[in-house]
């Protein structure tokens, strides 16, 4: 694809665009995967989701969607998160016709292409719930499958496009000409969309249109009817289908967490029309009311897609990777292809037992898939060839073993690449600390360093005898001793010790179950009351416990600067009444300085934030609060209170 078609370009025209700041060739160069979006100034980013977006609307898209969402899109919200793109609905290009006011504002959906991003979403909800009193574990949420059509509102009188959200163009022509609305429905259901049923594009239509976002067009054109528009009306082979009456499934989110992929592929392929998604929404008038909207979605729903585009990939080499934990990771070098946006020229392979049964070898050919927001996943062995399974460690040369579907180099006291990705995972873990990368690991590596330990027992002397510059001496131990006097939380210092099953998530669980002096007495039924853990790893984090036991008393006498994990339930925190929670104070006080707020907080068992994140669980909003502020919060699901709601709380806790 070297130029726009005539299609795109007459509809870019007709919008009324051009292109200024960047180029037809640059916009497609970026579309080709040449180009990095990361290159691109802010002003050209926009003409590219601009261009991208009319395209798509008007039925002939540039990309994908996972290209335009996760590529375009999420590249913006990066740099500019206010930026004013984001801020609202992506217009059609009929905004140019004359507009009238909807009966209803009709936004555009968040997105997730992850279970985790639905799970992320669910606990938004949880704490908006928690926060009105509205019990979660018996809310009901609705699935719907999500019509890839084009947007309307029937108000029984008139149909509207959707517009920018709020003015809408006035379409009801369609329905003049003969358009039913689906499933035997009646007019006046309100949102829905105008589709063409798959059954009939494939006989009738597929010859002429290459899919029927293509066709879609022409049967809302304020022109006559094109035949095959007609014909389609006619034959209920496109039809205005109203959401009320979309198949569905209820129920609670623990059902729903559960049996997810199952949800999702039933409702997938219920229907006869194109469907990009499955819609998720919560049913509580109450809980939508308090949750709102941004600008631009409802934070109520959330869009559910996956990202369908693979590409068949041939492999040159499979070349095995010592990792952290002693496993030999395989990693296929395939030749560079580009997939949903990326270039991809390596491509972990889950385990050696992989590579052994299904033949991953030097001239395999593999499909990949993003189905995730990142990383390429390998779908399936298209082409097998001969495996080449290595015997000995590629870093230090020993023995492997299999453990399970692993290779596994047992001798972790000798083996480079086990101590150096352990250093590097502890630096990376603190995540406080510049200069530790792998060219410098690697370097202390080979003057004989072997432990974090010894990494901050040197001095800026001994670094330079290493062939370090004076300055990065300097500042390398500059950098070790901030690490220890800043204030770092005590599961991320025990997670940097790479504990199997030890992450910060779990850390952060044993800590606050157990305080940091006791963890080393852990006995297996002590973790494997932790949620999550079975007796199994539970022997696992109890055995990784003791060897790291060494390491992490030299450390730990250092002095590293730790702030305590409340222990829930724990004898002296017991009866707190703050326990545990995180809570942000912003604005200015009237009670007494943001300080002493924090003080009295803490002293009730809370943990102050310096600012809204993910797990802060109350606001607190003195005078002259910014809306962002406000606004970040709420999308979040956090708790907002003034400072006199605030106090009353206290006050009646004490
Ligand atoms: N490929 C591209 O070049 C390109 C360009 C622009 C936008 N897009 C895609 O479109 C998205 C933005 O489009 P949008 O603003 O139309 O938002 P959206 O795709 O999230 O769609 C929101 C709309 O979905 C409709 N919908 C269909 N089934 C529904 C159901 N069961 N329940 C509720 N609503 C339902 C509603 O009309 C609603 O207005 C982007 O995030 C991207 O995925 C792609
Ligand atoms: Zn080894």
């Amino acid at each position: 694809m070297n130029q726009l078609n005539r299609e795109q370009l007459q509809l870019l025209e007709k919008a009324g665009f051009a292109f200024q700041k960047i180029t037809q060739e640059q916009v497609l160069a970026i579309v080709r995967g040449e180009v990095p979006v990361e290159d691109l100034d802010d002003t050209s980013l926009v003409e590219c989701l601009t261009v991208a977006n009319l395209l798509y609307r008007g039925g002939f898209p540039l990309v994908s969607d996972y290209v335009y969402d996760f590529i375009f899109l999420a590249e913006l919200k990066k740099r500019r998160p206010d930026h004013p793109f984001l801020q609202k609905v992506e217009p059609e290009p009929v905004a140019l016709a004359k507009t009238v006011p909807l009966p209803v504002r009709m936004l555009s959906t968040e997105k997730a292409y992850e279970f985790k991003s639905v799970q992320r979403w669910a606990e938004r909800i949880r704490k908006a719930a928690d926060g009105i009193g509205v019990d979660f574990p018996s809310l009901l949420f609705r699935a719907t499958p999500k019509l890839d059509g084009f947007a309307a509102y029937d108000d029984g009188e008139r149909l509207y496009t959707r517009g920018d959200g709020r003015r809408g163009t006035d379409i009801s022509r369609v329905f003049a000409r003969g358009l039913q609305v689906a499933e035997g429905g009646k007019r006046g259901l309100g949102p829905g969309e105008i589709v063409v049923r798959r059954s009939y594009f494939q006989k009738h239509l597929a010859r002429v249109y290459d899919n029927s976002r293509n066709f879609q067009a022409s049967l809302i054109r304020e022109k006559d009817l094109d035949p095959l528009a007609a014909e389609a009306i006619r034959q209920k082979g496109a039809v205005f289908f109203p959401f009320v009456l979309l198949p569905d499934w209820r129920g609670v989110w623990r059902e729903l967490s559960e049996n997810f992929e199952t949800v999702i592929g039933d409702l997938w392929n219920r229907l006869d029309f194109d469907i990009d998604g499955i819609v998720l929404e919560i049913l509580d008038e109450r809980l939508k009311e308090s949750m709102g909207a941004t600008r631009h979605h409802h934070r109520w729903q959330i869009a559910y897609k996956k990202n369908t585009e693979t590409a068949r990939v041939k492999v040159i080499a499979v070349t095995p990777q010592t990792s952290r934990s002693g496993r030999v990771n395989p990693v296929a070098e395939v030749e560079p292809t580009r997939l949903s946006g990326a270039l991809i020229r390596r491509v972990t392979v889950h385990h050696y037992g992989m590579v052994r049964e299904k033949g991953v070898g030097p001239g395999s050919v593999i499909e990949l898939s993003r189905s995730g927001e990142v990383i390429p996943k390998i779908e399936k062995v298209l082409v097998t060839a001969e495996p080449q399974l290595p015997e000995s460690c590629p870093s230090c040369n020993s023995n492997l073993i299999w453990d399970s579907d692993y290779l596994r180099c047992i001798d972790n006291m000798n083996c480079p690449a086990q101590i150096t990705h352990s250093i590097g995972h502890f630096f990376k873990t603190l995540g406080n600390i510049d200069g530790f990368g792998p060219a410098s690991i690697n370097r202390l590596y080979q003057h004989g360093v072997r432990s974090v330990y010894s990494i901050y027992t040197l001095s800026a002397g001994e670094y330079e005898k290493m062939g370090f510059g004076p300055r990065q001496s300097e500042n390398m131990v500059a950098q070790l001793q901030r690490s220890r006097t800043e204030k770092i939380e005590d599961w991320r210092f025990l997670a940097a010790f790479g504990v199997y099953r030890m992450g910060p998530g779990n850390c952060e669980k044993l800590l606050s179950m157990f305080p940091l002096e006791k963890i080393f007495s852990l006995t297996r039924e002590d973790v494997a009351s932790i949620k999550g853990f079975k007796e199994k790893t539970a022997d696992a984090v109890v055995e990784g416990m003791q060897a790291i036991f060494p390491l992490f008393t030299q450390l730990y006498e250092l002095g590293f600067n730790l702030a305590k994990t409340p222990v829930a339930g724990y004898e002296e925190n017991k009866f707190l009444p703050l326990q545990g929670k995180i809570i942000v104070f912003t604005g200015a006080m009237q009670q007494g300085s943001r300080q002493e707020m924090e003080k009295q907080a803490k002293l009730l068992g809370a943990k102050p934030g310096k600012s809204v994140t993910g797990k802060t669980d109350i606001l607190v909003t003195g005078q002259r609060v910014g809306p962002a502020k406000l606004n970040k919060a709420k999308d979040a699901g956090i708790k907002i209170m003034n400072e006199q709601e605030y106090l009353e709380m206290i006050r009646n806790m004490e």
